[in-house]
């Protein structure tokens, strides 16, 4: 059946190792939070360790003492980590340092009495309850893997409150037995349980991280839209993922006119700041119906699946339009701004991303050759508007 010292055993193993594991990831990244997931395994490990020496040891203190600290420590630095991983840079620890010296000072007085085993259980019963909380409000990739985290913080936490009762009960009636089976089993789960919690941990974090990488991988931080890489990887699975293969789909490249002297005349962080505003004008408009990105300094690419040639162009000719009719404002000077587009179309089946850019760019290029501040499709090598250019106050 379930052997306590093989249990206590294995959990002191697990535990070490996982904390060992967090620390060397943090002298790897510096993220503070592994610090405190790694320090709040080793200090159960480390409690483990102090409570086995119970009956070959007479050091009340350090059996009994110096282990309900650490004991309290583990979840305490779980939570503060917790904190930090859910991205709050500045976490209030005061209350906590306060908690924790009180507790430190009240088991001074307790700690050879089982006054000491139920203040201890109720502080880690509070602390996980806290912890599951936090967990919750936090964004995690791996959903399932933060499910059974949170629930495995619940359980511990009314396991911990279990064994409040079962201790208090003797004190409370009359009843002088000491629940010592329960108490066996109360002390098992608690150990499974906290094993089971430090393996699951690591998965959330290194799933974040990875989210996290791909992420930055796949995006343009200056405008928040895909960026090449992240465009051509999202466009890969429509083939795919589109069941009629007759469906239309439409592709929208955007270049921003005589951008050059925009930079040249208002400074680079203002020709950052006019990509910004391009890219939320384009956000604006294709956020729900299309895969937006920076293809190149700027260049702006727009898909469309399921719309026609003719569709896009009108979403391009109206794009442009809403471009040309807000001025950007940037330091209180207003710039006038515009693009050119070109709109090319193809079919699931015959899809290839890269012919697509093609097509579109020489439409881009014809229009940019035409006077630019135009949309340029397939069916449309003239364009009926009078190009214009934009104007700088000098
Ligand atoms: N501020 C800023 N400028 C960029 C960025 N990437 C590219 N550029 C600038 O974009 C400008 C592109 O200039 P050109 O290719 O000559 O094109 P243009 O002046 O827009 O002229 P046309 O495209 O022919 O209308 C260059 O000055 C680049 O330095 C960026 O991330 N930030």
């Amino acid at each position: 059946m379930l052997h306590l010292p093989t249990i206590t055993s294995l959990s002191f193993i697990f535990n070490l190792l996982i904390g060992i594991l967090f620390t060397s990831f943090y002298l790897h990244k510096k993220t503070t939070s592994f610090l405190l997931f790694g320090g709040a395994c080793i200090s159960f490990a480390t409690a483990i360790l102090l409570v086995s020496f119970k009956e070959e040891l007479n050091l009340p203190w350090l059996t009994h003492y110096l282990a309900n600290l650490f004991i309290i420590l583990s979840p305490l630095l779980l939570v503060i980590g917790l904190n930090k991983f859910n991205n709050k840079a500045v976490i209030n620890l005061t209350p906590l340092a306060y908690l924790y010296g009180l507790c430190a000072l009240l088991l001074v007085f307790v700690y050879n009495h089982v006054l000491s085993q139920i203040l201890t259980s109720f502080i880690v019963a509070i602390l996980f309850l806290y912890g599951a909380f936090i967990l919750l409000k936090t964004h995690c990739v791996a959903k399932l893997q933060q499910r059974l985290l949170i629930i495995g913080l619940v359980t511990h936490s009314l396991v911990m409150l279990g064994q409040v009762i079962l201790l208090l009960l003797p004190f409370i009636t009359s009843n002088n037995d000491d629940f010592k089976p329960q108490l066996h089993i109360l002390l098992i789960a608690h150990l499974f349980i906290t094993t089971l919690c430090a393996l699951i941990l690591p998965f959330i974090i290194f799933a974040n991280s990875e989210s996290k990488l791909i992420n930055l991988a796949n995006n343009d931080s200056l405008t928040q839209l895909l960026n090449r890489r992240g465009f051509f990887s999202t466009c890969k699975n429509i083939k795919a993922n589109t069941a009629d293969k007759n469906h239309t789909l439409a592709l929208i490249m955007l270049d921003i006119d005589f951008f050059k002297r925009v930079n040249d005349k208002y400074g680079h962080d203002v020709g950052d700041q006019a990509l910004k505003w391009i890219a939320q004008h384009i956000s604006q408009l294709f956020m729900n119906i299309g895969i937006t990105a920076r293809i190149g300094g700027e260049e702006f690419a727009v898909l469309l699946n399921g719309y026609t040639l003719e569709q896009a162009n009108t979403l391009a000719e109206q794009l442009s339009f809403n471009i040309r009719q807000q001025p950007f404002y940037c330091n209180d000077q207003s710039i006038p701004l515009s693009v050119s587009a070109g709109v090319s179309s193809t079919t699931i089946n015959q899809l290839n991303l890269k012919e697509l850019l093609l097509h579109a760019d020489k439409h881009l290029y014809l229009a940019k050759e035409t006077g630019r501040d135009k949309v340029v499709s397939q069916y449309d090598h003239t364009s009926s508007r009078k190009p214009t250019r934009p104007q700088y106050n000098t």
